[in-house]
């Protein structure tokens, strides 16, 4: 058996990141840019008012009158100029025009006919965003850079249309089992509903892969190896189920028979110690073992950063975070123990009491993998320790 950590590096040796190609910015959400993009003007692109009022030139003192002579609103900038003793009624993201070096908001004038007059509560802003205050022509964004809603805003704004994006890993998810059925179906007494599968299809599109749920492939060496076929042209083959020792499980046997190269094959991990990577039709093949937590914990570990990889984010492990255990816990055994938990307020953690990799309603009532890391010694309440959040 190898470590989670020596695991984790060989499948990053079998992640190459995908082909670069454009989308409209409208479908970036969610995508990895692949290539640095410039911003193609200032913006503001001009010097704006940030409020609604009059536009003068300063400075400005209490009592003072001017003479109204025009109006600019946003995407209506006013033609000529202001001189002194003149004002221009200016509403928020009008240009500011040649002379106005002040906007008086209108609370502060009083205004009778052209005429106004500024009142005692004058404020200090001058209330001019300057040209460029947010951003400059030819201003960077960098990459890789997975792009959030707030990024494709600036994009926009940047005047972007469409962006270079590594291409979204196509993934195949194939649950492997006689007893499986898929929701909604009549199970019969020995049967039982393939769960991880839709797990696994909500974490690889969240993770921005598109996920290909196949067809269930029963324990026999043909259906198992038609059903593998239909997988070709996928950058990362799942299996789920079948990859222990026993008569029927089938996924190593078959991927070997057609030609998978395996890399690794168990790991010093619970759950998900039957997992196991390596290459099959030119994909990254990954067989998840079939006990749903050991499978979803092996696709946090795993999958998802291989899918990280993939899209050009770099060869790192998923991100942890630390917490104070709120109850001790037990020396740990040869194997490192990602153990189902819950975080409680002031920073604290407590595993739950079952951690039978086969209850994925354990899983869903906790938040965090507890990590206790191989041969770790029986810790004390108040020690802290490493957590994957979920
Ligand atoms: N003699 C040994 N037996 C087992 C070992 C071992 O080292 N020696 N390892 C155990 C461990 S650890 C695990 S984990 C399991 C994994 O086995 P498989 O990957 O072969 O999984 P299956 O036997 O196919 O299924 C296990 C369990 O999970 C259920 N299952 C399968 N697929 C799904 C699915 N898509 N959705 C929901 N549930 C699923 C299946 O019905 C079984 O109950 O092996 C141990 N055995
Ligand atoms: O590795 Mo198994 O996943 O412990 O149940």
């Amino acid at each position: 058996m190898i470590s989670v950590e020596d695991a984790l590096s060989r499948v990053f040796t079998l992640c190459t990141p995908l082909e670069i190609e454009t989308v409209p910015l409208i479908e970036a959400a969610g995508r990895v840019l692949a290539e640095p993009v410039t911003a193609q003007r200032d913006q503001p692109p001009f010097a704006g008012s940030a409020m609604d009022g009059y536009g003068v030139k300063g400075p400005v003192a209490v009592g003072q009158t001017f003479t109204v002579i025009g109006e600019a609103g946003a995407g209506n900038a006013f033609a000529g100029g202001v001189a002194e003793g003149q004002a221009l009624r200016i509403f928020t993201g009008a240009p500011v025009p040649e002379g106005v070096d002040h906007v008086v908001i209108q609370e502060d004038v009083t205004r009778e006919g052209d005429q106004i007059t500024i009142r005692p509560e004058l404020g200090a802003g001058q209330n001019i965003r300057p040209a460029g205050g947010d951003f400059r022509k030819g201003d960077v964004i960098s990459a890789p850079r997975r792009l959030r809603p707030v990024d494709l805003g600036l994009l926009a704004a940047m005047n972007i249309a469409e962006v270079p994006v590594f291409r979204r890993p196509r993934v195949a998810l194939i649950a492997t089992g006689d007893e499986l059925i898929m929701p909604g179906e009549d199970p019969r007494p020995d049967q039982i509903v393939a769960s991880s599968v839709f797990a696994l299809k909500a974490m690889v599109e969240a993770e921005g892969g598109e996920a290909r749920v196949l067809p269930i492939a029963r324990d026999s060496v043909e259906q198992l190896t038609e059903v593998l076929k239909l997988a070709r042209g996928c950058d990362v083959i799942v299996t789920l189920g079948g990859a222990s020792v026993g008569d029927h499980d089938l996924v190593a046997p078959v991927t070997e028979a057609l030609g998978a190269e395996r890399a690794f094959y168990k790991i010093a991990m619970r759950p998900g110690k039957p997992f196991m990577a390596g290459r099959l039709f030119d994909a990254l093949m990954m067989g998840l073992p079939g006990n749903p937590v050991s499978a979803l914990v092996c696709a946090h570990l795993f999958l998802l950063p291989a899918l990280r990889a993939l899209q050009g984010l770099g060869c790192y492990p998923a991100a942890t975070q630390s917490a104070v255990l709120s109850e001790p816990v037990a020396a740990n055994g040869p194997r490192s123990h990602y153990m189902r938990a819950v975080l409680e307020p002031g920073g604290r953690i407590r595993p739950v009491s079952s951690q039978d990799s086969a209850l994925i309603g354990v899983l869903a009532g906790a938040d965090a993998l507890l990590i206790r890391p191989q041969h770790d010694p029986a810790r004390p309440e108040g020690h802290e320790v490493r957590y994957l959040p979920l």
